[in-house]
């Protein structure tokens, strides 16, 4: 609650609200350096806060020990002991332990941990003998035999190539919903965060920007940082002018809506780039030059020069464009049209 931090006077994080219901996957999202590891370390208790309290159940663990708050945490680099069998590595957690588990349990728990990632059978094998895939689940395996109330994950799937990470993703979501447990999730990778979160907590510069679920925060995000952030690529922001009705800015006039509360000459209007459709008639609402077009099987994404914005759209490859020519375009749902106040950033 209120949680913040600070390094000498580099402020890395502040005001940090985050509730995290039991069983829920929650993402922190955000880009370099906006403070997702602090945070994350903060919970895990790695680093100390410098204002707030950190609760986990009802429990203030804010100047708990990390070895005392029943967490368990996965990082990127998954530091596996080399000299030491896969089954070793899994158990090592429960070995360690003040108080030492009991051999069958220590036996039942590695087994039923592989089981559950597809380890068993090489449990016998060392680090050296098996993929980064398999390296990276059996990180988890030995987060998973603590059974801990919450497992805490900082980009422990950024080390894998891209079909790895793929792969992964699916198999710890899957992981998520079989153990039901609470995860929390630390990643700068959109993706990852939308496909895997029940949650997602979008920070920058040390700030949360919105909480929400995936689609809340792709359909209505709260803020242009939001809008701009998500999305591959972002929302188009559009800036203009008020004109009977309408903004009406260089190589664009889009009605605008009856009320919503801010002067008209101070609103951006944001369009996805999937929402945006080909107008080839005299009087498209949107007209610019195609700068480039990328092809990508079934569609195209066009980026176009519209007055001083670089306005990006998904069209059907079928539509033939090519860089330098006029384009007409309108956006295809006009209820998928965003509205922001341009000076606060806000949606309206
Ligand atoms: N030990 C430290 N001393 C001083 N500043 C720090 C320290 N650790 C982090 N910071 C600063 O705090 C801010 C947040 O850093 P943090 O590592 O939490 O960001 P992040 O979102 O996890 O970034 P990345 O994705 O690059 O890991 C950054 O501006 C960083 O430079």
């Amino acid at each position: 609650m209120n949680v913040g931090k600070s390094y000498g006077n580099v402020r890395a994080v502040s005001g940090i609200n985050i509730t995290i219901a039991p069983g829920q996957f929650v993402t922190l999202l955000g880009p370099s350096g906006c403070g997702k590891s602090t945070t994350l370390n903060m919970i895990a208790g790695l680093e100390m806060p410098t204002e707030g309290q950190i609760l986990i159940g009802d429990r203030d663990v804010t100047t708990v020990k990390p070895a005392d708050r029943d967490i368990a945490m996965v990082f990127q680099s998954y530091a596996l002991y080399p000299h030491l069998t896969l089954y070793e590595n899994i158990a090592f957690p429960m070995r360690a332990r003040r108080r030492r588990s009991p051999e069958p349990e220590v036996d039942n728990k590695v087994r039923t941990a592989a089981r559950m990632l597809g380890l068993d059978g090489m449990l016998s094998r060392y680090p050296r003998e098996i993929s980064g895939g398999q390296r990276q689940r059996v990180a988890l395996g030995r987060a998973m035999v603590r059974t801990p109330t919450v497992y805490l994950l900082d980009e422990p799937l950024s080390n894998l190539d891209q079909q790895l990470r793929v792969q992964m993703r699916s198999e710890l979501k899957d992981l998520h919903q079989r153990l039901g447990a609470t995860m929390l999730y630390v990643t700068h990778d959109q993706s990852e965060a939308m496909t895997l979160s029940d949650l997602i907590v979008v920070m920058s510069a040390g700030r949360i920007e919105q909480v929400g679920t995936p689609r809340d925060l792709y359909d209505r995000p709260a803020n242009l940082f939001v809008a701009r952030f998500l999305g591959e690529p972002g929302m188009n922001i559009l800036n203009g002018e008020s004109k009977s009705g309408s903004l009406v800015g260089k190589g664009f006039s889009l009605p605008l809506p009856a009320t919503v509360g801010v002067p008209a000459e101070q609103l951006s209007i944001g369009i996805r780039p999937e929402n945006i459709e080909h107008d080839p008639s005299e009087n498209a609402p949107i007209k610019g030059i195609v700068r480039t077009v990328e092809f990508l099987g079934s569609r195209s994404l066009v980026r176009i020069d519209v007055g001083d914005a670089l306005v990006s759209a998904f069209l059907p490859a079928t539509v033939q464009l090519s860089a330098g020519g006029a384009v007409g375009l309108r956006p295809s749902d006009p209820a998928k049209v965003r509205f922001f106040d341009t000076q606060t950033g806000l949606s309206v």
